[in-house]
């Protein structure tokens, strides 16, 4: 074949030799042939490697869930406050008016019964109201029993001087916007109305799905930046100094608010009324000290006990900056427990790693709020079976928190027999150990029975308000999900 002068030197130097015979052609095109195989090959493996490489960078998501008042945003808090310490620091003050909220929440209620009471001859009235609950008609029975309480000019006067808490607690109810707000009878009385949904787009209504959560309340309440002259009157400005209103009146009430919580005569009308404010969720009236000055700022503590319910479902991502995946996106899915918010969860069922799966166990002998007919124990047996159960479920990773133990040992020592309300459990030793035994025997045999494909019992004890404990077990956690995570992204 001839050649002309000006074919490029790489051409000529690829070229086969001018005299090769049949032969050496053959072994020459099959060495080609050859290094060809060699080299796709490798192109594939990196190819294959980039695309595993870019699955792993994918968020790792994770979706919290439970009844209300559970410990699903406690957690979220205990995994920001552990692995995107930067946001949690900045976020904190912001936290106040919340925090604030609670402390005075805890005494006007104090209050509404102290006026119930001091009221009548007795505070009750003599008959009976066909809305009155079963605890109500108990209560006035034994309060007719016992002596009258002996009520002072004292409780008077702290009722008068502390009125202006009422304007305090509308004002930042109102700041704060309808997550606090706590919901009560809402007409929804199925455990898992999110069985019969079918897609996002049909829930959205149900769904307030932002991507900074809690954020849209907090916002309300950072520090103002300095307003330009020219802008008029700087609404910033004006929210910083009704925020120093309050916390002024907050302050100048702390000594009425430790004399009313530290009253021998209210601890025993609580008590005659089966108020229990110690369990309630954001209790602060053994802070008031700390907490009722002109500078308090809130400790990591104070944060987590903060109580702001959790509205639709809320999207939180958080870039981590501490444990084994620095750098990596977490994107944590928070949603309201209620009865009526269950129904827009299970759109988020689709395409999550894991799930952390909140049971209080404290509250065996306890009431929904959104339904006083509903035991809640009761109430998290049949999330659970419906969680399990769930088809779209069936291969991810559901970790069980029984969580609240805390709650649950103070009220076991207080003498509270868990037969009385949970007759199964018999005639077991009512303390920690046994009762922790026997309730996660059942969450286990739940799982077991109902899930649709073998699948391992995760299952850890919490108190998630206790940060050091969380954090070691949110360690774990984090080491199962994330061998998960890149499971998949190896299969994938
Ligand atoms: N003592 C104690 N309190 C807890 C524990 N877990 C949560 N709490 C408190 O219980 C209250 C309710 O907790 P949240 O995390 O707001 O509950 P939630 O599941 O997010 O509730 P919703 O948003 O209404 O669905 C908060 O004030 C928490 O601080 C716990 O283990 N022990
Ligand atoms: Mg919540």
């Amino acid at each position: 074949m001839g050649r002309t002068f000006d074919e490029d030197p790489l051409t000529l130097a690829m070229a086969p030799p001018r005299d090769e015979t049949p032969e050496q052609r053959q072994l020459r095109e099959q060495a080609e042939a050859e290094a060809k195989k060699i080299s796709d090959e490798i192109d594939e493996q990196i190819r294959r490697e980039r695309d595993v490489d870019r699955r792993r960078k994918k968020p790792v998501k994770l979706l919290l869930l439970g009844q209300s008042e559970s410990g699903k945003t406690a957690t979220l808090k205990n995994f920001q406050l552990t692995y995107a310490r930067r946001e949690w620091s900045e976020e904190r003050a912001s936290w106040r008016a919340v925090i604030q909220l609670n402390l005075v929440r805890n005494v006007n209620l104090i209050l509404d019964h102290l006026t119930q009471e001091m009221g009548g001859s007795s505070g009750y009235s003599d008959g009976h109201n066909s809305d009155d609950s079963e605890l109500e008609i108990q209560v006035r029975k034994r309060a007719k029993a016992l002596p009258p309480l002996r009520f002072k000019e004292k409780h008077r006067l702290l009722k008068l001087r502390l009125t202006p808490l009422a304007g305090v607690q509308a004002d930042l109810e109102r700041k704060l916007g309808e997550a606090s707000q706590e919901v009560y009878a809402t007409p929804v009385n199925v455990a898992a109305p999110f069985e019969h949904a079918t897609n996002r787009r049909a829930l959205q209504e149900f769904s307030i799905n932002s991507t900074n959560g809690w954020k849209t309340a907090l916002d309300k309440f950072r520090t103002p930046r300095p307003a330009r002259p020219e802008a008029g009157p700087d609404p910033l400005r004006k929210a910083k100094e009704i925020e120093d209103e309050i916390t002024e009146i907050i302050a100048s009430c702390k000594d009425d608010i430790k004399e009313l919580w530290e009253d021998p005569v209210v601890t025993e009308m609580l008590n005659r009324r089966k108020v229990r404010l110690e369990d309630s969720p954001g209790f602060f009236l053994n802070d008031a000290d700390r907490l009722a000055t002109r500078n308090y700022q809130p400790t990591d503590d104070d944060v987590i006990r903060a109580r702001l319910r959790t509205l639709g479902v809320q999207e939180y991502r958080f870039i981590f900056d501490h444990g084994r995946t620095v750098g990596q996106e977490w994107r944590l899915y928070d949603v309201g427990g209620t009865r009526s918010s269950r129904a827009a969860w299970y759109p988020y069922f689709d395409d999550v790693d894991a799930i952390i799966f909140l049971a209080p166990i404290s509250p065996f002998d306890e009431k929904l709020a959104e339904d006083r007919r509903v035991n809640r124990l009761e109430d998290s047996y049949l999330l659970w079976r419906s969680v399990c159960s769930c088809k779209l479920l069936a291969r991810t990773q559901i970790i069980l928190f029984l969580n609240k133990c805390d709650l649950l040992q103070a009220k076991l020592q207080r003498g509270v027999r868990i037969r009385d309300s949970v007759p199964s459990f018999g005639d077991r030793k009512n303390d920690l150990p046994t009762a922790t035994r026997y309730f996660q025997q059942h969450f286990k045999d739940i799982s077991k029975q109902h899930s649709p494909v073998a699948r391992p019992f995760y299952m850890y004890l919490t108190s998630v308000i206790d940060t050091r404990s969380t954090a070691v077990t949110l360690g774990a956690v984090e080491e199962s999900i994330l061998r998960e995570h890149l499971r998949h992204a190896d299969l994938m």
